[in-house]
């Protein structure tokens, strides 16, 4: 598999089409009540349909966050099959947030759960947990590459508690000492020599996070922006030193305060996303 035919070409071709900010499809209870619908399976139904019509034709990459849906059981889970199939219908690529991570045995079924052709809720890549051991995820990181798809690894959180464990210094090896989170971004990086950019990681957009990502030749999911207090502005930056072309920040609430109303949503992810390809040139 070569650069021109793995994930990285297809996240490539499409931030290049529609631009480089991540639509989040989060439906908070609280969300689901400012736009006038009930927290139930219905309103659950009713606001996913709203974000893939307003979001799925214009953002390049979709986050819908798995566990805002699992509260609702089965129920939730068909939505967001609806909610994965309509967005990549719509030509968006899925990033399936469910944070998974578990010893490889078991890392083997989330990966056909989220990355295999024969599952319902097969998306273009899924986000990741590496605090079981980078190498427990190779199911995932192997099926990803297979299917041209990504695995999205955690490396510094948004989250100001990530830093406990991120920051930790790992044992010294002869390249001197390196944090936790730098750890996985090396891992990352020598996954990727081989052109494909199976690899992704998340790098929170909130805070300097001290990483060098010159190497990583993979996209970097940035949350963050808006409600957790991110600006565009903050994104040069937090990013200096990393290739923008790589670079996908990514909002939740932000834009969907902008709902229900489908032209209002559409445009507030448009002005979010101008600004954040301004930002980044
Ligand atoms: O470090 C991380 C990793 C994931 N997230 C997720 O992104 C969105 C952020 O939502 P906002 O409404 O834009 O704050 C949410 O789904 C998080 O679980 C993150 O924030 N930080």
């Amino acid at each position: 598999m070569t650069e021109a035919s793995g994930f990285g070409a297809r996240y490539r071709q499409v931030t290049a089409e529609r631009g480089r900010l991540c639509a989040g499809i989060d439906p908070h209870a609280a969300l689901l009540t400012d736009w006038g619908l009930d927290v139930s399976v219905d309103g659950l139904s009713r606001f996913a349909d709203i974000c893939v019509e307003a979001l799925a034709p214009s953002a390049a990459v979709i986050k819908p966050q798995v566990a805002f849906f699992e509260p609702f059981g089965a129920a939730g889970f068909a939505v967001l099959e609806r909610v994965i199939a309509g967005c990549r219908e719509a030509g968006a690529l899925v990033i399936a947030d469910a944070k998974r991570g578990d010893i490889g045995s078991t890392m083997s079924a989330y990966a056909r759960a989220w990355l295999a052709d024969a599952s319902p809720l097969c998306s273009d890549s899924v986000t990741a947990s590496p605090y079981l051991g980078y190498e427990s995820l190779r199911p995932a990181l192997d099926l990803a590459r297979e299917g041209r798809r990504g695995v999205f690894v955690l490396a510094r959180t948004s989250n100001p508690e990530g830093a406990d464990v991120q920051k930790a210094l790992t044992e010294k090896t002869s390249a001197g000492e390196r944090t936790v989170a730098q750890s996985i971004v090396d891992a990352a990086a020598a996954e990727n020599a081989d052109g494909t950019a199976t690899v992704g990681l998340v790098v929170g957009a909130t805070r300097e996070h001290g990483l060098d990502l010159a190497d990583l030749n993979g996209p970097i999911l940035a949350p963050g922006l808006g409600a957790q207090g991110a600006t565009a502005e903050d994104l040069k930056v937090v990013f200096d030193g990393a290739d923008p072309a790589w670079v996908l920040p990514a909002s939740s609430r932000g834009v969907l305060r902008a709902g229900p109303d489908v032209a209002s949503l559409r445009n507030a992810f448009v002005q979010a996303r101008d600004e954040v390809e301004y930002a980044l040139g």
